[in-house]
Parts: C-alpha cells; sequence; structure tokens
C-alpha cells in the first residue's frame, strides 16, 4: 500500500462524505472550480497556530517570522497579529510588511549584500534591528549616518559559527566558506564585534546566526547555540538570536522536531552555558510549510511502455522551484480520494518547455488517474510561491487562505496584462 501520510497534511484537512478533501471546512473541488488551478489552499488555522507555538516556545518578542519562506500581506499581518515580529530580507520584503500595516520597529532586516537605499529605509523607518553581515555594511552605515539619515540603528552581527548544518549544500549557511557573516574562526567576527562597539554609527545590541534551511538534526541547532553562547559571553550583549532552519517532514518516512521541541532544545543547550541574552529565533519553513497544498489539473499523460509515464500538470518549476533546485522530494495525492492507494508509478512535471521541469521525480497517484483529475501536492506553503517565477510568461497562481468554512482570495492570480505591467518597450 502506499497512502498519502496524514502528517503531511495541514491540520484542518478532513475528508467530506463525498470522498473529496477539504481543507478549513472547504472542499477542494469547490476552491478549484472557484479560483482555478494552479491554486495555493492555505489553512489559515494551522498558520495561526504555529506563529503561536513559536511564540510560546520562545516568548513575545522574540520569535520572527523568516517572511522570505511566504509573504504577502495578509501573511505578514496574520504573523504579527499572532504576536511574531518579521524577518525581512531586502527592501521589497520590508516593503510589503509596512504596507500590512507591521510597524517598523517589529521588523529585522537581513542581508549578505544590502544597498545604501535599503539600509536608508531601514534607518529611517526605524526597524527593530539591522543584522549586519559585513565590514563593507559598516562602512555604508557609517557614509549614511554622517548624512544624518535618522536614529542610530540597533544591529546584530551576523556570526558565521563554522557549524555543519547538514543539510543540501545550497541552503547550509553556517560552515565557514560561506559568502553570510563574520568568520569566527579567521577572527572577522572579534573583529566586527569591537568595530561596531567603538562605533558612533551604530549601537551593538546583539549577535546572530543562521546554520542553514531544512535541518533535522537537533543536535546541529544545540551546536550553534553552544559556539555563539562561548563567543558572545565576554561581551555580554542583551540579544542572541540563532536564526531559523527547522527542517519539516515533505515525504513518507521523514519526521521533523515540532516548534516546541526545538525551542527545548535550545533553551537547554543556552540555560546549560548561563546564557543572560534574550534568546530569539527566525522559523520560516516551519510555520507556513506543511499549512499549505498545491492544486494542479492533470493535463496530458504520456505512457512511454518500458519507459515511463509522465503525467503533467497545469504549473511546474515556476510555482514551486524547489525539486529542480534542490532535489527535493514531494508526494501527490487526487483531492477526490486523498487517502486512496496509489498503485500507479510515473513523472509529474509541468507545462514548461524545460525537460528538467520536473515536480516529482517518481510520482505515485491512484491507477484511476485521469486526464482533467485534480492533483495536488502538500507541503507547499513555503518556498514555493515566494520562489516563483513567470517563466515562459506564465501567470502565477492565486493564493487561498481558508477557515471556518470560508475562502479568503489574499493573492489573485496573475492575467497577462500584469505580464506586460512593468514592459515600456514598444
Ligand atoms: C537569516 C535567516 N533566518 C531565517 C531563515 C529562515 O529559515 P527557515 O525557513 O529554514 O526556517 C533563513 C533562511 O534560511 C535565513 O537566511
Ligand atoms: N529556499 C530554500 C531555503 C532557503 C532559505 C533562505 N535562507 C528552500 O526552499 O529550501
Amino acid at each position: 500500500m502506499s497512502v498519502l501520510p496524514r502528517h503531511l497534511l495541514p491540520d484542518n484537512a478532513a475528508v467530506a462524505d463525498d470522498g473529496w478533501l477539504t481543507i478549513g471546512g472547504c472542499s477542494v473541488r469547490d476552491l478549484a472550480a472557484e479560483f482555478g488551478t494552479p491554486l495555493f489552499v492555505y489553512d489559515e488555522e494551522h498558520l495561526r497556530a504555529r506563529c503561536r507555538e513559536a511564540v510560546e516556545a520562545f516568548g513575545h518578542g522574540n520569535a520572527y517570522y523568516a517572511s522570505k519562506a511566504f509573504l504577502c500581506k495578509a501573511m505578514a499581518r496574520l504573523a504579527y497579529d499572532e504576536g511574531m515580529k518579521l524577518d525581512v530580507a531586502t527592501g521589497g520584503e520590508l516593503h510589503i510588511a509596512i504596507s500590512a500595516g507591521v510597524p517598523a520597529p517589529a521588523c529585522a532586516l537581513h542581508g549578505n549584500n544590502k544597498s545604501v537605499a535599503e539600509l536608508r529605509m531601514a534607518i529611517e523607518h526605524r526597524v527593530g534591528h539591522i543584522v549586519v553581515d559585513s565590514f563593507d555594511e559598516l562602512d555604508r552605515i557609517d557614509a549614511l549616518m554622517a548624512e544624518e539619515v535618522g536614529p542610530t540603528p540597533k544591529v546584530l552581527l551576523r556570526i558565521t559559527p563554522g557549524v555543519e548544518a547538514h543539510t543540501h549544500e545550497f541552503i547550509s549557511t553556517g560552515q565557514d566558506d560561506s559568502k553570510f557573516g563574520f568568520n569566527l574562526a579567521n577572527g572577522d567576527a572579534l573583529r566586527a564585534v569591537e568595530r561596531a562597539r567603538r562605533s558612533s554609527s551604530v549601537e551593538l545590541v546583539g549577535l546572530h546566526c543562521h546554520i542553514g534551511s531544512n535541518v533535522f538534526v537537533a543536535s546541529s541547532f544545540g551546536k550553534a547555540a553552544e559556539v555563539m553562547a562561548n563567543f558572545a559571553a565576554p561581551f555580554d550583549l542583551p540579544e542572541l538570536v540563532l536564526g531559523g532552519g527547522l527542517g519539516v517532514p515533505y515525504v513518507e518516512g521523514e519526521e521533523a522536531p515540532t516548534l516546541t521541541q526545538w525551542g527545548n532544545v535550545l533553551r537547554d543547550a543556552c540555560d546549560a552555558l548561563g546564557v543572560r541574552s534574550r534568546v530569539g529565533v527566525e522559523p520560516g519553513r516551519s510555520i507556513v510549510a506543511v499549512a499549505a497544498i498545491t492544486v494542479y489539473t492533470l493535463g496530458t499523460i504520456k505512457p512511454i511502455p518500458g519507459v515511463r509515464t509522465y503525467y503533467s500538470v497545469d504549473g511546474g518549476m515556476s510555482d514551486n522551484p524547489r525539486p529542480v533546485l534542490y532535489g527535493s522530494g514531494y508526494e501527490s495525492f487526487l483531492p477526490r480520494a486523498p487517502f486512496a492507494d496509489r498503485t500507479a508509478e510515473g513523472r509529474l512535471v509541468g507545462k514548461h518547455c524545460e525537460s528538467g521541469d520536473v515536480l516529482l521525480r517518481e510520482a505515485r497517484l491512484p491507477a484511476d488517474a485521469a486526464v482533467g483529475d485534480l492533483v495536488a501536492t502538500p507541503v507547499t506553503g513555503a518556498y514555493g510561491r515566494s520562489m516563483g517565477s513567470n517563466y515562459n510568461q506564465i501567470t502565477r497562481p492565486p493564493v487561498v487562505f481558508v477557515r471556518d468554512g470560508d475562502a479568503r482570495l489574499v493573492i489573485r492570480r496573475e492575467t497577462f496584462d500584469d505580464l506586460l505591467a512593468t514592459d515600456v518597450g514598444h
């Protein structure tokens, strides 16, 4: 038997009397009929519950939602309303957060190559803190403060702790060979602390690290906490932010620690080392990934006897580039029979002009999957819509939040005119 594991679906998923999957009390069949496919469906209560769990695990004011995982005004507002602050990595993310009504002091600005304009925006809006990533960035802040663009910014320094995260190399960031942060091993971290403490352009309030993303090994976080706590101890700074990176299960057989368990690991490590600073974190994936599914329509089915069957859907690498980028695995199922035995095997592909446009290299579907069926992939709430593209001038899918039987459109489907919105040529 190959049945979709229940824990890969959002908290408020259920099966209706007619056999169809419902999320937040809404039938996926009705959602697809109303909003079309491809479609991102987010379980709003699931999102809220994860935000609350993070706040509970780390304390009010210490949990920053890493908005790169999935951002729109509704999401920014939801995270803030549930007590989280926001981690933004660009001026664009900061703009969306502010447009959603999140106060800038509740935002932290990240980035290994922040522009002068982004730093100016952050200082003018008085973001809560800037996570400074390099000596060049300190130079840029010095220059801006010489122009008196705003009040002295509070800053954290991003330290590269030399800890391997045991995840895909493209999303590992804590090792010495990284574009991010001040290297601990070669003395840059210490030099950065000394410079920031002497500087009148910044107020050094803490240190930061982030070892990578989709990390399942709790001990990697404990190790990073230990390295950071030891480094930070002599400076006695008020804040220590240990980044995000908690993994989620994507496929059968995978399990990840919960936000609460992650909180316990970090708290135990910090307590054991006598850390007196406030300890913050920046979860992204673990807040939003499992909250959503993507619903597609099955188009062409091409069996190649002796080779494989290709199942083509109406989206692809433009709404989920993760399989192409990282070789990430997903599951597939039919919303009309979510827990049916999946006896057919094939490759689930998109509609882009690209052989590599693969969503599932080895997909399993019920044997009666047919052209016109809705097919869905779970755990697409993080780094799907946010890393999407308009490749082949595909119009990006809408996003609905569902809750208590109501569906709220939070991002509409792009139109062909949207594709021309920035095209000023003749
Ligand atoms: C600095 C920083 N904080 C937080 C995150 C969020 O990570 P995740 O979505 O893995 O929790 C990232 C992305 O990996 C990051 O670069
Ligand atoms: N985009 C990556 C995670 C990168 C995290 C951002 N620092 C993923 O989908 O797994």
